[in-house]
């Protein structure tokens, strides 16, 4: 069953085309990494997904409920956590989100309940009736996630929540989010442009790129729409003679391959070429390869961890 279904989304700003044509589907349950260089249409797919703005063209659905018509039923039925932190600063974390939970018509009993077991979670119990004001950045980002997951939503549409935070703040935000989504069930699409947090905990990814979609799926399947294929890699001894279509890397030597299969014939061709091999492995694309092989090159600092 599909969470998320879009057919032809297309989102046009006067002369900007925003997103162009969106076939997506993201099955109930996964944690799908949204990813694309500033500006390409991540924000605008949230949007239009809530039905907080209208599509130019085509339509979605979440969980069933069509974004267009239906928007205050996928609000109560989801959570959404933005890039700036969402809480009350004067009113304590406890109190942020019982006022929260009672918005979306929960009974007090039942919050303070919910509240607790999030807080204790997010590593946010010892301050919970601290006021919000006074939380650090990553604190205040933990507290929003908090109040993003109050009436444990269904969905839970992540855009960029690890953005402003330093790596360590980031990472167990992150580890988080995908702990939380797989104890509950929660659908998460997660808007991002930090690859390696994307790579951590979603099971698979969107690549968008100038409102287009580029390729969507597992990390094997974007590896094969970016045209990039395994490679044999050997540490050999020094000066041993190598077949001229494999290339010096650092301490390796690397040869494309097609598929795993390929492997025993390449090393059993270097055994009888008397080769003295030390080590051998595959190395498969990562998500950084197939990113920016599917996505226009980025200007500096477009995109984060690269390295
Ligand atoms: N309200 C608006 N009016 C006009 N243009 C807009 C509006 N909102 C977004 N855009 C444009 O639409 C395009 C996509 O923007 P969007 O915010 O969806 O990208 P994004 O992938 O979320 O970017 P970022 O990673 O920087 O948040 C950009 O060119 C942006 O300038």
């Amino acid at each position: 069953m599909y969470a998320i279904q879009t057919a032809n989304l297309t989102k046009k700003y006067d002369d900007v085309v925003a997103l162009f044509g969106l076939d997506l589907e993201v099955e109930a349950g996964s944690i799908v990494g949204y990813l694309g260089p500033n500006g390409s249409g991540k924000t605008t797919t949230v949007k239009l997904l809530t039905g907080l703005i209208q599509p130019t063209l085509g339509d979605s659905t979440v969980l069933g409920l069509s974004s267009a018509k239906e928007s205050g039923k996928i609000h109560a039925l989801t959570g959404v956590l933005t890039e700036t932190a969402a809480c009350y600063r004067h009113l304590t974390a406890m109190e942020n989100l019982r006022f929260f939970g009672a918005l979306f018509g929960l009974e007090d009993a039942k919050i303070r309940t919910r509240a607790e077991h999030l807080l204790k979670k997010l590593d946010l119990w010892s301050v919970r009736d601290r006021k919000a004001g006074t939380f650090s950045t990553g604190m205040k980002q933990r507290l929003s996630l908090a109040r993003a997951l109050i009436h444990t939503p269904q969905v839970l549409f992540l855009d960029e929540p690890t953005s402003g935070l330093d790596p360590e703040s980031a990472s167990i935000v992150n580890r988080m989010i995908g702990d939380m989504a797989r104890d509950e069930g929660t659908t998460v699409l997660l808007c991002t442009h930090q690859l390696r947090y994307a790579d951590e905990i979603c099971s698979s990814f969107a690549i968008l790129d100038q409102g287009i979609l580029r390729a969507s799926g597992s990390l094997e399947m974007l590896g094969n729409a970016a045209g990039l294929h395994p490679t044999a890699s050997l540490r050999v001894a020094d000066g041993a003679e190598m077949p001229e279509d494999f290339v010096q890397n650092g301490g390796f030597w690397e040869k494309e391959i097609r598929e795993d299969q390929d492997m025993p014939g390449l090393i059993s061709e270097l055994i009888r070429r008397e080769v003295p091999i030390y080590e051998a492995l595959i190395r498969r694309p990562t998500l950084e390869d197939a990113y920016f092989s599917l996505v226009q090159k980025p200007e500096d600092g477009e995109v984060e961890n690269r390295a």
